[in-house]
This record gives C-alpha cells, sequence and structure tokens, in this order.
C-alpha cells in the first residue's frame, strides 16, 4: 500500500509546553484511520499541522508527498478539510455555496449529487444561517468533500448530529473511495469506520493497529451472562464459547437469556490509557 500521510518525529511546543513529543505514524492510501485521545492529547494540533493550518516545532511530515507546511495551491485541491463549522457567508443558499466553492476544482462533484449525498437536497434553497446545527455540520462535509479529495481530514465531524445523521454520514464516510484521518471521542464510530486506530496520549502515539488488535493487547476479558432457574448469573471469561459449551453442558435447558459481550473499543481504550498514565506516573 502507498503511503499517503507520513509522520516521524513530530514536535510541537507551545510557550513552555510540549503537546507532541515525537508523533510518528502512517497512513496508507484508501485507508482510513481513528486518531483518538483523551482531551488535550494534541489531535487537533496534529490534525492541523497534516492541513498546513499550522506550523510544527519539529520533526517530518507528509501528505499525498509535499510537505503541508510548503504545500501550494495544487497540493491544497488534493486535500479536504472538514471545519469546525461554516461559520461565513450565512447569507448564502447551500445549492449556491457549494457550487461556487466547485468551481474553483478540476473535477468538483456535482452539486445536487453532493447535496444528495450529505442529505441536504431538501434544503438546497434555505440560507446557510437558517440552517441547524446538524445540518450546518453536513455542509461542512460537503465543503469538505466538493472537490473530490485524495486525502480527507475528519475533526470530530458528527458532534451534534442525531442518531440518524450519524448513521446516515457512516455510511457516506464508507461509500468515500479516499484516504481519511478522522478524530473522534465516539468509540463505537471509530471502530465502525476506521481500518486502524491510533490513540494519542502524553505527547506521543500510544498503540496502533486494528480494534481487534488493540483488544488482544489488553487480553481483555469477555462478560458472559445468563440465567438459570429464574437466578441471574455473570462470569468474566477470555475463553467465552468454551464456557458457554459447558454452561449448557451442565444446566442445558435451565439456561435462558444468554448474552455475551466482548470487550469494546471504548474497554481497551480506556486499559490502554490508564496503563500508559500509570507508566508516566512512576
Ligand atoms: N494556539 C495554542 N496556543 C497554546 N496552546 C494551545 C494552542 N492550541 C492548543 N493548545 C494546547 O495544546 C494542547 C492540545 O490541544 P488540542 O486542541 O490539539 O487537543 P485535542 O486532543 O484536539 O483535544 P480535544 O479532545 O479536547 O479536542 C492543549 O493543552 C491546548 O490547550
Amino acid at each position: 500500500m502507498e503511503t499517503a500521510i507520513d509522520v516521524s518525529g513530530l514536535r510541537m511546543r507551545y510557550g513552555a509546553d510540549d503537546v507532541l513529543n515525537g508523533v510518528a505514524f502512517r497512513v496508507g492510501e484508501g485507508e482510513v484511520v481513528a486518531l483518538l485521545g483523551p482531551n488535550g492529547a494534541g489531535k487537533t494540533t496534529t490534525v492541523e499541522i497534516l492541513e498546513g493550518f499550522r506550523m510544527r516545532s519539529a520533526g517530518r511530515v507528509e501528505v499525498l508527498g509535499a510537505d503541508p507546511a510548503q504545500g501550494d495551491e495544487r497540493w491544497r485541491a488534493r486535500v479536504g478539510v472538514v471545519l469546525q463549522s461554516w461559520r461565513d457567508h450565512g447569507k448564502w443558499r447551500v445549492r449556491e455555496l457549494l457550487a461556487h466553492l466547485g468551481a474553483y476544482y478540476a473535477k468538483p462533484w456535482d452539486t445536487g449529487a453532493l447535496m444528495a449525498m450529505v442529505g441536504l437536497d431538501a434544503h438546497a434553497d434555505k440560507k446557510i444561517k437558517m440552517l441547524s446545527g446538524g445540518q450546518r455540520r453536513r455542509l461542512d462535509v460537503a465543503i469538505g468533500i466538493v472537490g473530490r479529495p485524495e486525502a480527507l481530514f475528519l475533526d470530530e465531524p458528527t458532534v451534534g448530529f442525531d442518531p440518524r445523521a450519524r448513521q446516515e454520514f457512516h455510511d457516506l464516510v464508507r461509500r468515500l473511495d479516499t484516504t481519511i484521518l478522522l478524530t473522534t471521542h465516539d468509540l463505537a464510530e471509530a471502530e465502525k469506520l476506521a481500518d486502524r486506530i491510533v490513540i494519542l496520549a502524553g505527547g506521543r502515539i500510544i498503540a496502533d493497529g486494528t480494534a481487534a488488535e488493540l483488544a488482544r493487547r489488553i487480553a481483555g476479558e469477555d462478560e458472559v451472562r445468563w440465567t438459570c432457574g429464574g437466578e441471574r448469573h455473570a462470569a468474566f471469561t477470555t475463553e467465552s464459547t468454551a464456557f458457554v459449551r459447558k454452561l449448557f453442558g451442565e444446566y442445558g435447558e435451565a439456561i435462558g437469556e444468554l448474552e455475551v459481550r466482548r470487550a469494546s473499543l471504548e474497554d481497551t481504550y480506556l486499559a490502554l490509557v490508564r496503563e500508559h498514565e500509570t507508566e508516566a506516573a512512576r
């Protein structure tokens, strides 16, 4: 797989504060990677450096073969950015603004198709200041992808979305055939969308892998719940299939309401961050 985003030794210092302390990760072409981490870990800082909006203190950064700090117009046209809400142009109408912005690109989406993709076709002629928060966020996404970018940055894209808008947005992201770096605090979203998870904490990447790989690192236990003769039971085990087989072997028909809950990305994430904090405190 060709590399679309390549970061190594990335440092960022605000005043006397080292926020990024040697961050390194790669994103392959066409890959969707979720960048996770506690509040203040430096996710937005990292994304803004990759977008070319923020100057780094040190390190090597490459996005689509160029250093974002020196990205020219042609490079910028290949990169899609979804900003934290498009506040300008309040008097413009949705269709008008998307057509206008599309004209800056060589191969933009057709405005009608784009509005349908993000679920804004019913609001095509609404003024932007009249849109609801969620509709405005959909417009932000439309603006980010209007030029069919080869790499797309999504910084907490679904904050404020209702569950249906969120699901529609997830379907949209999965249909996009582009490299995506996404930050989110919604771990179900990360699990659903990302091929790979990268966790930033204490200024470094503390974990990098698929959700399943990270879960294995933690050696998480599954939780098994069942009822037997009307009584509720629960147990934790790493061998849930064997456990359940034994349970049925012993109690057969008396077993009811069986539930097996695997360690979620949330369990894994919390364990990894906790592990990192314990080590850092030593
Ligand atoms: N322009 C700035 N000047 C000084 N400090 C800054 C600046 N921007 C960010 N910081 C600090 O850098 C740290 C990382 O901020 P950043 O916004 O990158 O974190 P984040 O991981 O995106 O957090 P969140 O999950 O809360 O959005 C924070 O401690 C923040 O206060």
